[in-house]
């Protein structure tokens, strides 16, 4: 066990790490801050969950000068909602040192982001395309800026991103601290990454397996036609606390959502294409339970933290492993443990094998849950509703009442139809999906993670996304608000397939 006073870390950073209630350092924050504080360039490399944030975050609050009121340090990140939440942990840690952390993206208002921009934040943390807007209006200078994160390092150097990256490394000093952190990290990206670093420093926190042991993995072998009632059996029967499903592509994703809220779940959708306002609206309604059921594309899949996600849904199988690692990261997080369910469909399994040998784990056949099931379920759900009233004992004023009914009819009838009562029965409203192809099988797929990565044509939304917003050029792209682009990949096939997708 390692404390973090043992790190030689500041009383103002120490008090506020206790303040966050952490007690001790988790491997990769052990290993990774002291490394960081000499100022090596480095590549942290710990599963999901474990605290990589803190890792970057502590040693680069540490480094910063507080009364230099200039941008000294950027955190890149994939997504909006992650810039955002990485910008809320810096602040948290960085309160009682005064380190103020602004987080700049993409479908918010520039004209407020410059006025931030003018209050001197020490920090920001930004995604790539909102990042260069500002660097091209001026509004952002980085030339004091002396360590550079990229946060989900791989997902950030992939052939769709680089070109920013490139663009914002250009605009920083070349004497800078370069960390790298993600859950997955393949060969080839490594490989990419040190060219942007100085005798890079590999720190990987060992473990037997990619994803963490606490989260229960299992997949079903489902026909396309039959996954949804499969989803709806599985959520009736597992009543998770809060689930993320995740979805192939938007229009699957709004299909999803719609569906499951037609048979009596409450579920919104979140990805690419919805307006920042309504992105916003989804993940608080999520974290505060308002809603049990996020649907999402892999928008959602990378970083982000929310407690209380019991569940992980696949509902179609990722494109490739490191996704897979992501999106089931969801939940089992900081030593809690989770439970994700892969569906294939029978043409799928070489993905789920493929899976398997990266993650070295392998995931337990579950059989398609049958309707009784799902009303056992329910009914277990209805027997610990009432146990629970029992167990608050604020019963009183029902007992009168009670002995009352007690004298005319039997004890097992009485709580059979109170069960009964309580019970949602299994809601089997038809629902039509559009069809999903399965996955394409590819030939030398694992060679080429990362390059030409064609899948099937479909039509409907995601061909309109493509003709939308595929193929712009870098003038075009660099110009104005940014609008929903700072999630997409772009500059390469994967750019188009992927924007597609989320
Ligand atoms: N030392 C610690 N003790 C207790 N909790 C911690 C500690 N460090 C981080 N946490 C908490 O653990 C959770 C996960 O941390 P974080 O989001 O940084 O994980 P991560 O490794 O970046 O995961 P991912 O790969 O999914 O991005 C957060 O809620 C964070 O506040
Ligand atoms: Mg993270």
């Amino acid at each position: 066990m390692t404390t973090f006073s043992e790190l030689g870390l500041s009383p103002e950073l120490l008090k506020s790490i206790n303040n966050m209630g952490f007690e001790e350092a988790t491997p990769i924050q052990r290993d990774t801050i002291p490394t960081a504080l000499k100022g090596t360039d480095l590549i942290g490399q710990a599963q999901t969950g474990t605290g990589k944030t803190a890792a970057f975050g502590i040693p680069l609050i540490e480094k910063i000068d507080v009364k230099a009121r200039k941008i000294q340090g950027i955190v890149l990140a994939p997504t909006r909602e992650l810039a955002v939440q990485v910008g809320e942990e810096l602040n948290k840690i960085g309160q009682f040192k005064g380190i103020k952390t602004l987080p700049i993206y993409g479908g918010q208002s520039i004209v407020r982001q410059i006025k931030a921009l003018k209050n001197g934040p020490h920090i920001i943390v930004g995604t790539p395309g909102r990042v260069i807007d500002h660097i091209n209006r001026k509004t952002l200078k980085l030339e004091d800026v002396h360590t550079v994160v990229l946060d989900e390092a791989d997902e950030m150097l992939n052939m769709g991103f680089i070109e920013d990256i490139e663009t914002i490394l250009e605009n920083v000093p070349s004497e800078r601290h370069t960390m790298l952190f993600s859950a997955t990290m393949p060969k080839q990206i490594q490989k990419l990454a040190e060219r942007f670093m100085k005798d890079v420093l590999v720190i990987r926190v060992k473990a037997s397996e990619m994803t963490v042991k606490s989260i229960e993995q299992e997949y079903v072998e489902v026909k396309e036609k039959q996954k949804f009632d499969a989803l709806t059996r599985l959520l009736d029967i597992q009543s998770p606390e809060l689930a993320i499903v995740f979805g192939r592509t938007k229009r699957r994703v709004d299909e999803l959502s719609e569906a499951l809220n037609k048979r009596g779940y409450s579920a919104e959708g979140i990805h690419g294409d919805l307006p920042q306002s309504k992105r916003d609206m989804v993940l608080r309604a999520f974290k505060n339970n308002t809603i049990e059921v996020l649907v999402a594309t892999d928008v959602a899949a990378r970083g982000l933290d929310i407690s209380g996600v019991s569940h992980v849904y696949n509902f179609d199988i990722p494109q490739d492993p490191e996704s897979y690692v992501h999106r089931i990261g969801r939940t089992g997080r900081a030593g809690k443990t989770g439970y994700a369910v892969t569906f294939i469909t029978p043409r799928e399994i070489d993905h789920l094998y493929t899976i398997e040998k990266i993650t070295k784990r392998k995931m337990v056949k579950r059989s398609v849950p049958s309707m009784n099931e799902a009303m056992e379920g329910q009914q277990r759900m209805a027997v610990e509703k009432l146990l629970s009233v029992l167990e608050d004992g604020d019963v009183g004023s029902y007992k009168q009442t009670a002995v009352e009914m007690l004298e005319e009819h039997d004890s097992v009838s009485l709580v059979s139809a109170a069960l009964k009562l309580l019970t949602k029965e299994p809601d089997t409203t038809p629902i039509e999906l559009t069809f999903e192809p399965p996955l394409a099988v590819k030939k030398g797929r694992r060679d080429n993670r990362y390059g030409d990565r064609k899948r099937p044509q479909r039509g409907g939304s995601d061909s309109r996304d493509k003709r939308r917003t595929g193929g712009r050029s870098d003038k075009q792209r660099h110009q104005g608000g940014g609008g929903n682009r700072d999630m997409s990949y772009r500059a390469s096939k994967r750019t188009r397939e992927d924007k597609k997708a989320r």
